[in-house]
């Protein structure tokens, strides 16, 4: 049967099962006659109530669960849900799937698509459900805290106000092009015209300077590396707190890129190991040392295991003078940590945090994903002319609005939904 967005849409949208207790979520115009259907009188909008639930087709009954009615349209999706917190086992999530999806009408949802409704509704915009899909991914507490914000409007607020400038500047600029009157009546109101379109040029340069959220959904990338032997994967399983990559006293362990996420301070990290470098015959061996400067040169962090004078160039490099328990001729530069004794780890981690913070979005700052920061740049450009001539202010801003309005969700996002979605949750 072809998807269509009148179907009445049905998901489990708890976790992964077996589990204490499943929530099955219903939206769609059908979701009450479904529900009463299967669980008897509906309960009072939005109040719980234990019901038996039971199949329509021969009243036997599926489980006892509480069911909740939100009636539309304030609704997460703008729709009628019915939601069944039901006993969390596979037969019982199948059977009660299974009951709802063979109503004509009623099928099973694709991911992202409750929340999809709700951007079709217009419950939410373009950026909180960006927001959103970043908030179901979040793992530590830097990618919640932003990812929430967004998600709760934050970023919404700031373009809509931008789309309201250009909307009146619009207007304001139309009607003065029409207007055939006395130049010199005008020209004072032409001039706070030309005065706004720079005001709102600016505001566009505001909002490209905002720190990315990329860094955070993917984790700073801190690339260890140094000569062999030099400490690295022990460094980094330290860091990570459990033995993830090999540590050996034979010089050349590691030899491909290893990559280990952690959270530091609730902020992501992806913690690289590299092999050491070394003059080498091995073959695999080259191209690991080849693929570890490759890395480095990409680091948002580098962390250098090795000599000073050896340490590449990069605008965030950490020197780090391992296997300080060893060391005897402790010259003072770098920060001195042994991954055997846990010295000067607090130290290391409290540098790598403080770098974190020109890289990601701090707690009250709001981050752009890339095709945002891409799409501002486009408006940018759009507003980059200086003409006297209105007309010509009046297409720019024109071109501006629609670009600002593909933020929020308006006009032509396919494309972008798509891959929004692609990446959600079932069930969301
Ligand atoms: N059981 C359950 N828990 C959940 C959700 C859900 O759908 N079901 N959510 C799913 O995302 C989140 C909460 N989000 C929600 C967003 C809007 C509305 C809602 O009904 N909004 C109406 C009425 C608000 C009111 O007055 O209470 C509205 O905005 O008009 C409900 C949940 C997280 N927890
Ligand atoms: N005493 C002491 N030994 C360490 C310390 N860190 C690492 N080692 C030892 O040094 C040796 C090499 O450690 P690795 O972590 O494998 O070094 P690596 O830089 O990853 O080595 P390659 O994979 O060869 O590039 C191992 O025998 C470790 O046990 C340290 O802080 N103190
Ligand atoms: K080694």
């Amino acid at each position: 049967m072809e998807a269509a967005a009148s179907d009445t849409i049905v998901a489990l949208s708890s976790g992964s099962l077996p589990a204490a207790i499943a929530v099955v979520r219903m939206s769609g115009p059908r979701a009450p006659e479904v529900a009463e259907a299967i669980a008897g009188a509906l309960p009072a909008p939005r109040t719980a109530s234990l019901r038996v639930l039971r199949d329509p087709s021969d009243a036997s009954p599926i489980d006892e669960a509480l069911v909740l009615h939100f009636p539309a349209p304030d609704t997460a999706t703008g729709e009628e849900i019915v939601e069944f917190q039901c006993h969390g086992s596979n037969a019982v999530v199948r059977k009660l799937i299974d009951v709802m999806t063979s109503v004509k009408g009623c099928r099973l949802a694709q991911p992202g698509e409750f929340t999809r409704r709700a951007l079709e509704s217009g419950r939410v915009d373009l950026t909180a459900a960006e927001g959103l899909g970043d908030l179901l991914a979040a793992e530590t507490e830097a990618q919640r805290r932003s990812a929430l914000r967004i998600a709760r409007g934050g970023l919404h607020d700031e373009l809509a106000s931008l789309l309201e400038k250009l909307v009146t500047l619009s207007a304001r600029l139309e009607a003065a092009i029409d207007y055939v009157g006395d130049e010199e009546e005008t020209g004072g109101q032409d001039d706070a015209l030309r005065a706004e379109f720079a005001a709102i040029r600016d505001k566009v340069d505001e909002l490209i300077a905002k720190p990315s959220v990329e860094p955070l959904r993917e984790g700073i990338r801190v690339v260890v590396g140094g000569p062999t032997n030099a400490g690295k994967s022990s460094l980094i399983n330290k860091l990570a707190g459990s033995a993830r990559v090999i540590v050996s006293d034979i010089h050349g362990t590691t030899r491909d890129l290893v990559e280990i996420p952690v959270s530091i301070g609730g902020v992501p990290f992806t913690l690289v190991d590299t092999a050491g470098l070394r003059e080498s015959d091995d073959t695999i061996e080259q191209i690991g040392i080849e693929l570890a400067g490759q890395a480095q040169r990409d680091a948002d962090i580098l962390l250098w295991l090795g000599d000073p004078d050896q340490m590449p160039e990069h605008p965030r490099a950490i020197l780090v003078r391992s296997k300080s328990d060893l060391d005897e001729t402790s010259d003072g530069t770098g920060i001195a940590v042994s991954s055997k004794t846990g010295d000067g780890l607090p130290s290391l981690m409290a540098k790598l945090t403080e770098l974190a913070r020109g890289i990601v979005p701090t707690a009250d700052e709001i981050g752009l994903s890339d095709w945002q920061a891409d799409t501002l740049r486009v408006v940018r450009e759009t507003l980059d002319v200086h003409s006297e001539d209105l007309a010509i202010l009046a297409d720019s801003v024109r071109s501006a609005r629609v670009s600002v309005g593909r933020l929020l969700g308006a006009g032509d996002v396919e494309d972008v939904l798509d891959r929004l979605f692609g990446k959600f949750c079932l069930g969301k």
